[in-house]
């Protein structure tokens, strides 16, 4: 036999022989088989069969008393009816042969055992014995083709023996090592048991009280390393540029004349005979089943696609489960494949650590942000952590705190995450706050959200790419994504500085487009209208003391002249005074003045009300006071809204006083903080629309969100513009007759409050929050512009001192448009310029008169067309290239 086999094999040049019978033979190669001969009277060295199934749990183990030993791998505890074995790793038995004193004995039992805990009992030939026991292959490379066919077709290696006459392999590996120390030291006996075994514990059985299912842990191999570039690990021969094969355990490269030699008849696929039974590389994992040019030159496609499927199925080739930890919790066999299995599994799979949000479905390296949607529901791995993704947010998504770029995706879905919420999240996207049972609506519904998920790789779900129910299989079809899009939110932000209109076309909005004021903020309202009703009537009591003194004087001065002597005169003259008020009335102006020098109206009304509306009602009917009140132009602290309310005093001082929209319009401050406001709203059905065209006049489904934030809130340097950075168009507000008037800031310091404005636009214009960002000016208060710039030179201003508009002397020239007209014009490019110098982008202009719903609704609309128009260059971009490059845009 040995000599037919000899004759497939090629000229030996080896100096070594075969340890196993003939000492003649001086052959290249050897072969495991069956010895058929006559009984011998010696003991033959045996290959032992070894289950690591079946080997007992060991715990520390001690030996000669004091030395201690490293503690064993821990193994799962044998079961005794079961004897099947499989014969274990040749490199230990035959390595095991050569260990000379009792400490290497001793070592190498533990090697032995440590080994057997993770062997595949897979029977390999050693290349550690010499060339001589490599495995036959073919002795010319001209014949590879045909011997690998005939090699493929035999597996020598997955030996597995059913052996009843072996109680276990520890025992035969104890009885090898006794021979040796025999050998070597006769009369040194073994020492008693060097493993401790533990009592079964409650972990070492299942629930149903079986033993539990044993993992089998397949050995790993070092990295071959240090080969230079092209070099065959077997014949050493140079060749860069020739194909190579690589060992899928232990990455070493083979040539084409050697590959065969090296790899046998790959029952596991590409890996080096010695390799056989151990775990392959991870770094090559993706390389299974993917056949390579070398292979293809060398074998028929048969033999070719018979070796990978041997490569991607074999059991010692698959995931180790145990290196998979799902959120703290390495896996089993059944959790990895349930993972593996599930309709949407993790893609490519490795060794490591991961954490997995059961409720959405999230997936994650530990410590990384989301990547992946995979199956909810899976029972794999422990509860999951807060700190499971790294994230430091404060803002929390099914337990877990969530990354930055999540929170970015969050804020652009139009979630407000103020106030750290903690979400919960479902598989579909719905999510609501945790412990609220309200849906408060969906994530994955968004078109946003999913090219925001794209630039911020942040994983979006593969089977919720129609979440709409819309039909967005085609994404280059204009007219699905105009629906997905009309199905979003688009984000206004009104920001501008102090009393420059924000809060009145905040209000003019909600009443434009039909959005109610809540109960709250009608209160509060009512309230900032009553108090503001005190301190205007403040102000002309003020100013009544001022006109009571001018015009006694007066009065004294005329009588001076007219009957110059005693001074009777005088008391005369004070009892004729026409601004002068009743005790009672001159009571309650001092009380009132002396509050409002003290800056505690806030404090006392709305609460003295009730108490003060009978003395306004007298007050009003009071001469002194109206004659005051006819002079109120003349009293510049006070607003030129005041008339609107003081018509009505007598009537919005009264208790049972409910505010009208008008009211509301013309009432300053929104709410009593007057701070950040929020509303949304949808540009009604049936409007005439001056910027759309007749077919999209409707506009039903498109929502918006219009908040307005005034410079106050901003803090120092804007600081907290960043929290409105997903928003789509900001609206800067900027009162047009600011241009004379004087601001001044937290320190003191007065600048013009026009060039106060321009400082505070160049500042949120070159926020980093809103590169890119659509933006709006709205010059406010046009009817005001109207009045003042025939009485004062837009030039008072240092930046519009070249307004020099050509005034026709013509009274009848129509051509010639009004001077606000043009000052607005002059105003807008002023704007313009500064915005382009600033960001290179165009600005956007409207002239708005905030307390006429007309303007208002105007400039929305003008916001809305800025977004289409940005929404139309994004679908003409998604029609010329792909979605990709819309996505990189976006960035
Ligand atoms: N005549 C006229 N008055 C306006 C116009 N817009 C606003 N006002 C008035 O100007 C004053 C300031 O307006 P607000 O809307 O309160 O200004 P703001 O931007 O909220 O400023 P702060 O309240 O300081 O944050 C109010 O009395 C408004 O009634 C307008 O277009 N025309
Ligand atoms: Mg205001």
């Amino acid at each position: 036999m040995t000599s037919v086999l000899r004759s497939f094999l090629p000229g030996s040049t080896s100096t070594s022989r075969n340890n196993d019978c003939d000492e003649d033979y001086s052959v290249e190669y050897s072969f495991a088989m069956e010895y058929s001969g006559p009984p011998v009277n010696h003991d033959i060295p045996q290959v032992l069969p070894i289950d690591v199934r079946r080997i007992p749990t060991a715990a520390a183990a001690k030996v000669l008393n004091n030395l201690s030993l490293p503690i064993i791998q821990p193994i799962v505890k044998s079961k005794p009816s079961e004897k099947k074995f499989s014969i274990k790793s040749p490199d230990s038995v035959i390595q095991l042969g050569k260990a000379r004193s009792s400490e290497e004995i001793l070592s190498r039992k533990l090697e032995i055992a440590d080994e057997n805990s993770s062997s595949s009992g897979t029977l390999g030939f050693s290349e550690g014995l010499g060339d001589s026991n490599q495995l036959s292959g073919s002795s010319d490379v001209e014949d590879i083709d045909d011997k690998c066919k005939a090699i493929v077709d035999h597996d020598y290696s997955k030996s597995t023996v059913d052996s009843s006459e072996i109680s276990s392999s520890e025992e035969v590996e104890l009885r090898a090592c006794e021979n040796e120390i025999e050998a070597e030291a006769p009369g040194l006996h073994i020492m008693p048991p060097v493993v401790d075994f533990h009592e079964l514990t409650q972990s070492d059985v299942n629930s149903d009280g079986s033993d539990p299912e044993p993992q089998i842990v397949f050995p790993e191999r070092p990295v071959v390393s240090g080969d230079a570039k092209g070099l065959c690990h077997r014949c050493h021969r140079k060749s860069r540029f020739a194909d190579k094969e690589v060992c899928i355990v232990c990455r070493a490269k083979y040539c084409s004349k050697c590959v065969i030699r090296a790899m046998g008849s790959m029952p596991e696929g590409r890996k080096c005979i010695t390799c056989i039974g151990y775990r392959i590389d991870e770094s090559r994992r993706g390389s299974l089943g993917k056949t390579s040019r070398l292979l293809k030159k060398i074998l028929v496609d048969e033999a070719i696609k018979h070796i990978m499927k041997s490569e991607l199925s074999c059991e010692v080739n698959q995931l180790p489960p145990h290196l998979v930890c799902v959120n703290e919790k390495p896996l089993t066999i059944e959790e990895l494949v349930s993972l593996q299995s599930c309709p949407n599994p993790p893609k490519k799979l490795r060794p490591g650590r991961f954490w997995y949000d059961k409720v959405s479905g999230f997936w994650g390296k530990v410590g990384e942000k989301p990547s992946q949607i995979i199956t909810s529901q899976l029972t794999v791995g422990l509860q999951i952590r807060k700190e499971a993704s790294n994230g430091n947010t404060n803002v929390l998504i099914n337990s877990r705190e969530i990354t930055k770029p999540e929170l970015r995706m969050l804020k652009v879905a139009g979630i407000h995450c103020e106030g750290n919420p903690h979400f919960w999240v479902t598989a579909d996207g719905s999510y609501q706050l945790e412990g609220m049972n309200y849906v408060m609506g969906k994530l994955w519904d968004k078109t946003r959200v999913k090219i925001v998920c794209k630039v911020l790789s942040l994983p979006f779900p593969s089977d919720v790419s129609n979440p709409g129910g819309e039909d967005v299989a085609n994404k280059t079809d204009e007219v699905n994504l105009k629906i997905l899009d009309r199905k979003r939110i688009a984000k206004f932000l009104l920001v501008g500085g102090d009393r420059s209109g924000t809060s009145t076309i905040f209000k003019q909005a909600k009443i434009l487009y039909d959005v109610p004021f809540s109960e709250d903020e009608r209160e509060n309202i009512k309230f900032v209208i009553q108090r503001n009703l005190y301190s205007y009537i403040g102000i002309i009591l003020e100013g009544r003391e001022q006109f009571e003194e001018d015009y006694s004087v007066e009065m004294r001065r005329q009588r001076h002249i007219d009957q110059p002597g005693p001074s009777e005169i005088s008391e005369e003259v004070d009892e004729q005074n026409i601004y002068s008020i009743s005790p009672s009335l001159k009571a309650f102006s001092d009380w009132l003045l002396q509050v409002m020098g003290s800056g505690n109206l806030e404090a006392v009304f709305p609460a003295a009300t009730r108490e003060y509306a009978p003395l306004i009602e007298q007050l009003w009917k009071n001469e002194a006071f109206q004659a005051s009140y006819k002079r109120r132009n003349e009293l510049h602290k006070l607003p030129r809204v005041s008339n609107y309310f003081l018509d009505r005093a007598v009537e919005i001082s009264k208790i049972n006083y409910e505010p009208s929209e008008m009211d509301i319009l013309y009432a300053e401050g929104i709410t009593s903080s007057n701070g950040v406001a929020s509303m949304e709203f949808s540009f009604p059905v049936l409007s005439q629309d001056a910027y759309m065209e007749s077919n999209d006049q409707s506009d039903p489904i498109l929502r918006y969100q219009l908040i307005r934030v005034n410079e106050n809130s901003l803090g120092g340097n804007c600081k907290w513009l960043e929290m409105f950075e997903d928003v789509n168009l900001v609206m800067f507000c900027v009162s047009l007759t600011d241009f004379d008037e004087l601001h001044e800031d937290a320190t003191g310091i007065c600048t013009n409050k026009m060039l106060a404005n321009k400082k505070l636009f160049e500042r949120v214009a070159t926020h980093p929050s809103f590169a890119q960002k659509n933006f709006i000016l709205i010059l406010n208060k046009f009817d005001l512009l109207e009045e003042k710039i025939e009485q004062v030179p837009l030039s008072l201003c240092e930046w519009f001192q070249d307004f020099s508009p050509l005034i026709s002397l013509n009274p009848h020239n129509t051509t010639n448009p009004p001077l606000a007209q043009r000052a607005f014009h002059y105003i807008a490019v002023k704007f313009k310029r500064l915005f382009n110098s600033l960001t290179g982008r165009k600005l956007f202009v409207a002239p708005v008169t905030g307390l006429e719903a007309d303007s208002v609704d105007l400039a929305f609309k003008y916001g809305r067309e800025v977004l289409k128009w940005d929404m139309e260059k994004l679908t003409f971009s998604m029609n010329e290239d792909s979605i990709e490059s819309i996505e990189a845009s976006t960035t």
